[in-house]
């Protein structure tokens, strides 16, 4: 199956040109700095892996690249998101957030389609209306099409939101933490979809917990911790184990399959504190406004 079929718009081949760039990208709660100058580029046709233990800033900086909220400067194919208008940017950019919990009376496909809702004409006409149960497909959720989102459970629910989010048909989609609530099968099925979408030319950044996934499915990674940047570059060049160890306050051993070529990790005892001092201690007297 292919993710833009009909598209004209479909994301352009030359990545340096239709890819992701961030800059200066900072999230503050008041006077409390959460994530602090954050750079990112990825190019269009990449994944790229948000890493970091809990608190380092991970959801902060995706709903930040969405611009939802904070500070800096955020392009995409060179046009920066906060200057363009709500209706365009949402044509644009997806955004699965980790929390699914909802009280809206709606079935699976109605959800699905409001993914459409920044392409439906003023007539309410969609000439894509395909995309609803192609999305549903990607998901698996063609056999919960009629089934109430309430009646879901936290995985169904999970792949229904990334169901909406593949009906909008961006060219940026940021996932938050896909994983949760999947078990392992599911877990592979959704990251495999995020490569298929990014083979196609789609930028697909995505938090991640599980470090395994992010080693098997990503190009790039970015390294948070305590709100500040450690390191960003190719995932198989900067998830040593040395970095791993730093950050996590763990050690840390990656294991490569001899038969696969696939990565494990092993953990073992924490040692000492991760040493990074956090961003809110460094810039107290720095806050972000929320952005355009
Ligand atoms: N409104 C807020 N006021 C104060 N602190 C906040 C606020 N929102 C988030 N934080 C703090 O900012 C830090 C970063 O949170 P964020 O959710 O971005 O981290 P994360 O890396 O996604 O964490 P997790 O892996 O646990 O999901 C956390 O320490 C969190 O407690």
């Amino acid at each position: 199956m292919t993710w833009f079929p009909s598209r004209s718009s479909a994301p352009q081949a030359d990545p340096a040109d239709a890819g992701l760039r961030a800059r200066s990208v900072s999230v503050a709660a008041g006077s409390t700095m959460l994530v602090d100058d954050i750079d990112l580029e990825a190019a269009a046709g990449t994944v790229t892996a948000v890493v970091g233990p809990n608190g380092a800033g991970k959801s902060s900086v995706l709903a930040a690249l969405a611009r939802l909220h904070g500070t800096g400067v955020v392009e995409l194919g060179g046009d920066d998101l906060s200057t363009m208008t709500r209706r365009r940017r949402a044509q644009l950019v997806a955004m699965v957030q980790q929390s699914t919990e909802t009280d809206i009376e709606l079935t699976v496909r109605d959800a699905i389609a409001l993914g459409r809702t920044p392409h439906v004409g003023a007539w309410g006409d969609d000439s894509e209306s395909g995309i609803v149960d192609e999305s549903l497909d990607a998901v698996g959720m063609t056999a919960f099409a009629d089934r109430a989102l309430l009646s879901l459970s936290g995985g169904e629910r999970q792949r229904v939101a990334l169901g909406m989010a593949l009906a909008q048909r961006p060219r940026l989609l940021i996932v938050d933490e896909p994983s949760n609530h999947l078990d392992i099968a599911a877990q592979l099925s959704i990251m495999s979809l995020l490569r298929r979408l990014a083979s196609e030319g789609v930028t697909v950044v995505v938090a991640l917990h599980d470090l395994a996934l992010a080693l098997e499915f990503s190009d790039n990674a970015l390294v948070l911790s305590r709100g500040l940047r450690i390191a960003h570059g190719r995932t198989l060049d900067i998830l040593s184990d040395e970095l791993i160890s730093t950050v996590y306050g763990v050690d840390a051993r990656i294991l490569v399959d001899a038969a696969t070529g696939r990565r494990a990790i092993s953990f073992g005892a924490r040692r000492e504190s991760p040493s990074v001092a956090p961003a809110s201690q460094r810039q107290e007297s720095r806050a972000a406004s929320p952005a355009r």
